[in-house]
């Protein structure tokens, strides 16, 4: 028993040398932080419910300033939110590698294109980048224009049930919906008919579990390891809801595959001729081309197989439903809290449209340059990606502080943009702050919602 005891004091003693005076610790010291107690670092004090760690983080903002380290014993984690420190490591692609955090997301995205790194992410991205083409992209703009108005039909239902007066109707789950079935038909070529209605429906509800589990997960630092977390019930709940996320996305695959089978597609056929040259079209004169016929046409190749298809189809199906959703739900509630700011909207679409119900063109969309600014506002003030994450493969110097190599580094998104020195009065929902003549000389890493560099946002 002695014995036991004293191997335990001994490697304990052993740990806590290793983290407090090797190299990397005396690095990390350095970086302005909360105290840590020995051997366990912060990590006590981060095991908090995910709304009381979200305020922790804000906290951590506030009194310190740009940067502050975590240590949760064995991760070392580096937060930053000034726009030149997010520059170093987003312009680099020597900082491309996604942070710790993402692997949990690996058994629901595999190597998808949001978590990949290396070789693969690149060829992946090279294969997926013509479908974000600008010039595809128009050729949607009927199936958006179909689902906005249903949308918008469904919104004034709902506005409709109580009667006269006052309306309070919850828009998350109508906009999820909206947002889902235009990433369906648009990226993968699937009309959601009623029966896969259902099944979309079943697919967000595991969607918003899979994203509960996680957050838990994230939270949890003793959840870290795999081998506890599958052996708790969170994490046998996670790989259940994950089960029902790919029974759905394997289903879009099967229908869009088959179709192709029966229909064909012509990929790179020139039919816009008004168009210059350098414009990619992917088109043949009856059907649209989604981002998965990309897939399937590089499966004939042999650059993806069927597994490859699979992560990109749930990492596209996830990232372009959920952020949209949600940078949809914080628009509608900053306009709905600012009547001068909604007159103004209407006001530029009476312009715009005047008494008429004629679908919007892309050429509308152009002259909306208030609603533009509302957007970007929005997505300043309620980023839906509120930070994201890179493990650092090399030694660097962040607001004057050696960082080494092996260190998470956090990008606070949600920081950055409510700083007082690059937003004047930052918690106001303030568009005009996105007109041209106010946008002048602010730092082109100040503002990132869509994050930057090679590794932004494909959707953006
Ligand atoms: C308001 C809407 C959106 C926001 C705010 C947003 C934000 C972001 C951010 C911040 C990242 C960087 C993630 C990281 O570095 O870890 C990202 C990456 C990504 N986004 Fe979006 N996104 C939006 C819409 C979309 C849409 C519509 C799609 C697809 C249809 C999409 C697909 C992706 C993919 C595939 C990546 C990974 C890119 C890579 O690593 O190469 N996003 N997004």
């Amino acid at each position: 028993m002695i014995q036991i005891v004293l191997i335990t004091v001994v490697l304990l003693c052993l740990v806590h040398l290793v983290l407090n005076y090797s190299r990397t610790a005396r690095m990390l010291a350095k970086i302005p932080g909360p105290p840590g107690l020995a051997v366990i670092g912060n990590s006590w004090e981060v095991i908090l419910p995910p709304v009381e760690l979200f305020k922790y983080g804000r906290r951590m903002a506030k009194e310190y300033h740009g940067i502050w380290r975590l240590w949760c014993s064995p991760i070392s984690i580096v937060n930053i939110f000034s726009p030149e420190d997010i520059e170093i490591i987003l312009s680099n692609s020597t900082f491309n590698n996604k942070g710790v955090i993402y692997n949990f997301l690996k058994p629901w995205l595999g190597d998808g294109l949001l978590i990949s790194g290396g070789p693969k992410w690149l060829q992946r991205r090279k294969i997926l980048t013509p479908a974000f083409h600008f010039n595809i992209l128009r050729h949607f703009s009927e199936v958006l224009e179909e689902n906005s108005l249903r949308l918008a039909d469904k919104l004034d239902a709902a506005g409709d049930v109580t009667g006269a007066g006052d309306v309070t109707a919850d828009v998350v789950p109508l906009l999820s919906e909206y947002t889902l079935h235009s990433i369906c038909e648009t990226a993968m070529g699937t009309k959601l008919d009623d029966e896969q209605k259902d099944e979309g429906r079943v697919y967000k509800e595991a969607i918003h579990k899979v994203g509960k589990f996680m957050v838990e997960r994230f939270s949890k630092v003793y959840l870290f390891s795999d081998n506890i977390f599958n052996l708790t019930s969170t994490g046998k709940q996670f790989h259940q809801s994950v089960n029902t996320v790919h029974r759905f996305t394997k289903r879009v695959i099967k229908e869009r595959k088959d179709f192709v089978k029966k229909n064909g597609i012509v990929m790179n056929e020139k039919v816009d001729q008004d168009k210059n040259d350098e414009e990619i079209y992917m088109y043949n004169r009856k059907n649209k081309v989604a981002m998965l016929d990309l897939l399937i046409n590089a499966q004939t190749d042999g650059s993806i197989d069927d597994k490859g298809i699979q992560e990109e189809v749930d990492t596209f199906m996830f990232e372009g439903h959920d952020t949209t959703a949600t940078g949809l739900v914080y628009l509608l509630m900053s306009l709905a809290c600012d009547k001068i700011i909604q007159d103004k909207v209407v006001e530029e679409l009476k312009e715009i449209f005047g008494d008429s119900t004629r679908p919007a063109t892309m050429q509308d969309l152009g002259k909306m340059k208030y609603i533009d600014c509302c957007i970007k506002e929005s997505l300043r003030l309620y980023p839906p990606v509120p930070f994201i994450a890179r493990i650092l493969n090399e030694e660097v110097v962040l607001s004057g502080y050696s960082v080494p190599a092996g260190t998470q580094c956090n990008i606070h998104i949600y920081d950055l943009h409510r700083r007082a020195d690059l937003f004047e009065n930052p918690s106001k929902f303030d568009p005009d702050r996105f007109l041209p003549k106010n946008n002048a000389g602010r730092h082109p890493y100040a503002y990132i919602p869509f994050s930057a560099g090679p590794r932004n946002c494909i959707g953006n």
